[in-house]
């Protein structure tokens, strides 16, 4: 048990699902994994451990932003022995290209700062995803036939941004979406040689505007889901 996460030692998979979104962890879990335990509801970030194909796996809910996702990343990897991390979270589409529902594999995530900032003062590390898990999540996304890209993203400390040359810059230089956990998920998982990537359904569009419901980023991003299960167990049959 640690602070944050209630659950008992061994009650946790090495490999751990996170969505920003305590309720997406648990339709999540509901709805992909066998044998399902609810293992957290500390502060009602609920948290399951199950099986997909034969294979341990949790889901447990970061809630929304770096400092949080720090949190119970931190507990995940120090307490209870996560090895495997990847982020299912939404996210706003910052190209033409990228339409609503899409999948972006983060391959890289810009930021203007991360909880880390304190320990890597002038350094701008570079968070980047784990190879062989996006080389994973690549294959099973084209498997699956999903439309899904594949590059740099913006992890943001704010939602409702009011700095649209921070934007513009982002736009001109590629980023394909922004989200809000990815850069330090990468960031710690890099500090304590763990395996990180974060796979990310499209949820709104900076450029048009469009926005999904809460419902569907609920609970209806299932691509994203099968495409990080899938990559976590390339074997899996
Ligand atoms: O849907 P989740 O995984 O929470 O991710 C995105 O949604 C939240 C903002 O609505 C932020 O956490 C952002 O990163
Ligand atoms: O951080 C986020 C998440 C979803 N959609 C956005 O526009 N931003």
């Amino acid at each position: 048990m640690t602070i944050h996460i209630g659950a008992q030692k061994g009650d946790i998979a090495e490999t751990v699902l996170l969505p920003g979104d305590p309720y997406r962890a648990k339709w999540a879990a509901e709805t992909y994994l066998s044998e399902v335990k609810q293992v957290n509801s500390v502060r009602g970030m609920l948290g399951f451990t199950g099986t997909w194909k034969g294979n341990r796996v949790s889901i447990q809910g970061s809630g929304m932003g770096m400092p949080s996702l720090s949190i119970y990343v931190n507990e995940l990897i120090r307490d209870f022995g996560a090895k495997t991390l990847i982020r299912i979270g939404s996210c706003g589409a910052m190209q033409d290209s990228v339409k609503l529902r899409d999948v972006i594999l983060a391959m890289t995530s810009t930021t203007l700062s991360t909880p880390s900032r304190g320990i890597l003062k002038e350094l701008n590390f570079a968070p980047c995803a784990d190879w062989s898990l996006l080389q994973a999540a690549a294959q099973a996304a084209q498997a699956k036939g999903t439309p899904t890209h594949i590059g740099g993203i913006y992890s943001s400390d704010v939602f409702y941004d009011e700095r649209p040359d921070l934007n513009e810059q982002m736009v001109r230089h590629g980023i394909l979406g922004v989200e809000m956990e990815a850069a330090e998920l990468y960031i710690l998982a890099a500090r304590h040689k763990c395996r990180a990537l974060a796979v990310l359904t499209v949820s709104d569009h900076l450029l048009t505007g469009e926005a999904l419901p809460s419902a569907d980023r609920e609970q209806s991003f299932g691509d994203m889901v099968e495409i990080a299960l899938q990559a976590a167990f390339p074997n899996a049959a």
